[in-house]
């Protein structure tokens, strides 16, 4: 997996999805479906997405107990997405039957799903880490502590900011996945985003993936938007 942009379809129609994966009829996008789709959608919704060839992160972000997620991991991975999550959260019994629910389910003679956990969420601040969660640690450090756990358990990556990406890379190695949302162009809105960075700080932290949403899907033209995101983050127009 070599580092990219992940698109992420939070769209409220399948129509809206329809319409913007058709503007890349010629082009293998990441993308992800989240909560809002799947829920709505469900497994259908993914298998049109990889009849296009498209890849894609399934990003459900599973938090239960361990015999829950190795069973909900075993139904996913018979969809053959390509990326899946769990919360660090959760701790190592469960991150790692998220690993062995994944390999059970997995399509056979295909490798199974990479597996990442989220560490603290992009909407979650240095204060609200202190004065609600009761962490009284640094945010970095906080991150750097899960994203330990997640690699300690046997998964391939996590979701942090971009920010914390060189703490995690020092700390956990560089060929752990780094996959950072809370991407927003200059001058864009962060709005319930709370460490955020642009694609180009992102590239220049470290990030394997950068994860965007509403800074394309909410654009005017989503299609140009994609372009100008692939242009910050790569240096370079490529169209
Ligand atoms: O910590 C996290 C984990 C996941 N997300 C998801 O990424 C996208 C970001 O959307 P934007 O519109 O670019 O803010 C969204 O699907 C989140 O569910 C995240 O933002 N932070």
């Amino acid at each position: 997996m070599g580092r990219s942009i992940i698109v992420a379809l939070d769209y409220s129609t399948r129509e809206e999805i329809r319409s913007f994966l058709k503007e890349f009829q010629q082009e293998s996008l990441f993308v992800k479906v989240g909560m809002e789709a799947f829920y709505q959608f469900g497994p259908s919704l993914v298998e049109e997405i990889k009849e296009q060839d498209h890849q894609l992160f399934l990003d459900l972000k599973l938090h239960d107990i361990p015999n829950t997620v190795k069973k909900a991991m075993k139904g996913l991975a018979g969809l053959g997405v390509d990326l899946v999550n769990v919360h660090a959260a959760g701790g190592r019994d469960m991150m790692q039957s998220a690993l062995e629910g994944l390999e059970a389910g997995s399509p056979s003679g295909k490798n199974r799903a990479m597996c990442i956990g989220v560490t603290h969420l992009t909407s979650t601040s240095e204060e609200m880490l202190k004065q609600e969660l009761h962490i009284n640690k640094r945010m970095k450090d906080a991150v750097v502590s899960l994203a330990s756990l997640t690699k300690a358990s046997g998964l391939d990556g996590v979701v942090s900011s971009a920010l914390e990406v060189p703490w995690i890379k020092k700390a956990c190695g560089q060929s752990f996945l780094t996959v950072t949302p809370g991407i927003r162009l200059e001058g864009d809105l962060a709005q319930d985003q709370k460490r955020v960075a642009t694609p180009s700080k992102a590239r220049s932290l470290g990030s394997d993936f950068i994860v965007v949403g509403r800074s394309i899907t909410a654009a005017e033209n989503p299609y140009e938007a994609y372009y100008k995101v692939k242009k910050d983050w790569e240096g370079s127009y490529v169209s």
